[in-house]
């Protein structure tokens, strides 16, 4: 934000919380940062309750003491506004808050009064991720969370109207989450079409329409498409090493560039490190009308990079990466099937890893002629229960055919998932998995209900098991 909270640089008394500082049931681990006007600290459950998909949790801590009554009631409302979007558009692509609190404690006069915001905590920001570089790949991942973020924010009629790579999270397991809501808008105009927020954003993201926006009684005008814009600015900084598209050595300069854009006297200069197809999206993205943008919204943006056809070619790279170091190690990768495939639907649509079609134990037995318990020869894998990506082992397709990428399916197993066979393939494409061990059989498994395959293939090297289940036919090759 824009806005600068009091100066309290002549004051010595401490707005630092320290490890082990108990907020209601939680207590303080340490800091991870801070902002304009939050300081978020890492947090844990005080009596062992889980908080969700995991112990760990960010405190992210609102001050109001020291603050004029009026950026006092602006923190009031980011917080305010936070709670609402939170208790009201609950979705994984959207950092998930736990609750609310009021930090009471008059120990620590200046962050007495505080709002506490209690929300899942994620490993990073894409700012982060940025400044070390993505791949394409890696790009593709994040900005289809991104854009699965921003038309359920859409659909659900609100603007973020803060989007920037700090606001953007990056769970352990690579998933998205869009975050800081606090000047985020509800749609209200006549069809839903626009809100009205405070005067404040970052500049570097502001759209040229909010350059000149009147300020009315209710704030300034914003509508979806600023955060489209926000968007085509993060798309150039992901392929251009964090390079804004607008010239200037300050944000203040750069915003006068975008409004020399926007009126038609600049060409827009997009860096030569976009590759063609993000190259498109990005200018989309920054229309320079918020009419022009309103053509582009996040879900059409969604089904092109889904669609886009370095999709395509990049996984089809991969899977030709792949198969070179089948052949150069001789290892028909069991376990490197599964990391690859953690990549590929890490890659494609509706991010197989977040919410993964596991088998798991609950898998339906009846009818099948047993179960095998998968095995990861990995142990690190074995020892962990959180389902991670990395963990994860791919079924295959066809089990005549080379197990890479391009031969799995989208559900994904783990060590100790209990997977319902139908039968047993004494003689498919031999498998050796890490330790050196090979096999030529496979299991037939039956994949949960409402999967695009009601089976795939497990090769015999990734279960100890060997149930007596009946000889499968020879499959019919697929290709
Ligand atoms: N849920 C979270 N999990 C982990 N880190 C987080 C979480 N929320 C925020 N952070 C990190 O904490 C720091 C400050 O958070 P944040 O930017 O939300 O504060 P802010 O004052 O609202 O910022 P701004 O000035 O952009 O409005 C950032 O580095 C951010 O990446």
């Amino acid at each position: 934000m824009v806005s600068i909270p009091a100066d309290t640089s002549d004051d010595d008394r401490t707005d630092v919380l320290p490890p082990g500082y108990r907020l209601g049931r939680w207590e303080v681990t340490g800091q991870i940062g801070s902002g304009g006007w939050a300081t978020v600290y890492a947090g844990r459950p005080v009596d062992g309750t889980d908080a969700g998909e995991g112990e760990e949790v960010a405190l992210k801590i609102l001050p109001t003491a020291g603050l004029g009554p009026s950026q006092a009631r602006k923190v009031a409302d980011t917080a305010r506004r936070e709670v609402e979007l939170g208790r009201r558009t609950g979705h994984p692509r959207l950092i998930r808050l736990l609750e609310s609190l009021v930090l009471s404690d008059p120990r620590y006069p200046l962050l007495d009064g505080a709002i506490v915001l209690v929300m899942e905590r994620a490993a990073d920001s894409l700012r982060t991720l940025l400044a070390a570089g993505v791949s394409e790949d890696e790009a593709a991942g994040l900005f289809t969370g991104i854009c699965e973020g921003l038309a359920h924010l859409h659909r659900s009629g609100w603007v973020h109207g803060d989007l920037k790579p700090d606001n953007v999270l990056v769970m352990a397991d690579g998933s998205v989450r869009l975050s800081d809501f606090g000047l985020a808008t509800e749609l209200t105009g006549t069809h839903g079409t626009h809100g009205y927020a405070p005067p404040m954003g970052t500049l570097d993201y502001l759209p040229p329409e909010r350059w000149k926006a009147p300020l009315g009684e209710h704030g300034v005008k914003v509508r979806p498409s600023a955060d489209i814009w926000a968007l085509g600015i993060m798309i150039h900084e992901a392929f251009a090493h964090g390079a804004a598209p607008f010239p200037g050595a300050t944000p203040a300069a750069r915003g006068a560039a975008v409004q020399e854009y926007a009126e038609g006297r600049a060409p827009l200069r997009l860096s030569g490190e976009l590759p063609p197809f993000w190259r498109e999206l990005a200018a989309d993205c920054l229309a320079p009308t918020h009419a022009e943008r309103g053509a582009h919204t996040a879900e059409s943006l969604l089904a092109r990079i889904n669609g886009r056809p370095d999709g395509t070619a990049s996984a089809a790279g991969a899977a030709i990466r792949r198969r070179r170091w089948l052949v150069r190690s001789t290892v028909l990768a069991a376990a490197g099937c599964g990391a690859a495939a953690a990549i590929w639907s890490y890659a494609l649509p509706g991010n197989a890893h977040d919410h993964p079609a596991a088998v798991g134990s609950t898998g339906s037995a009846s009818q099948s002629a047993g179960s095998i318990r998968v095995f990861n020869i990995e142990q690190s894998c074995r020892q962990r229960n959180d389902r991670s990506p990395q963990c994860s082992l791919g079924l295959a397709i066809d089990p005549l055919q080379p197990y890479t990428i391009d031969n799995v399916v989208p559900t994904r197993v783990w060590h100790g998932d209990v997977l319902p066979v139908d039968c047993r393939l004494p003689k498919g494409i031999p498998i050796i998995d890490e330790a050196g061990t090979e096999s030529a059989q496979w299991f037939r498994v039956r994949l949960p209900e409402g999967s695009r395959r009601t089976t795939a293939w497990l090769p015999a090297v990734r279960t100890q098991d060997r149930p007596a289940v009946p000889e499968c036919p020879r499959p019919t090759p697929l290709r």
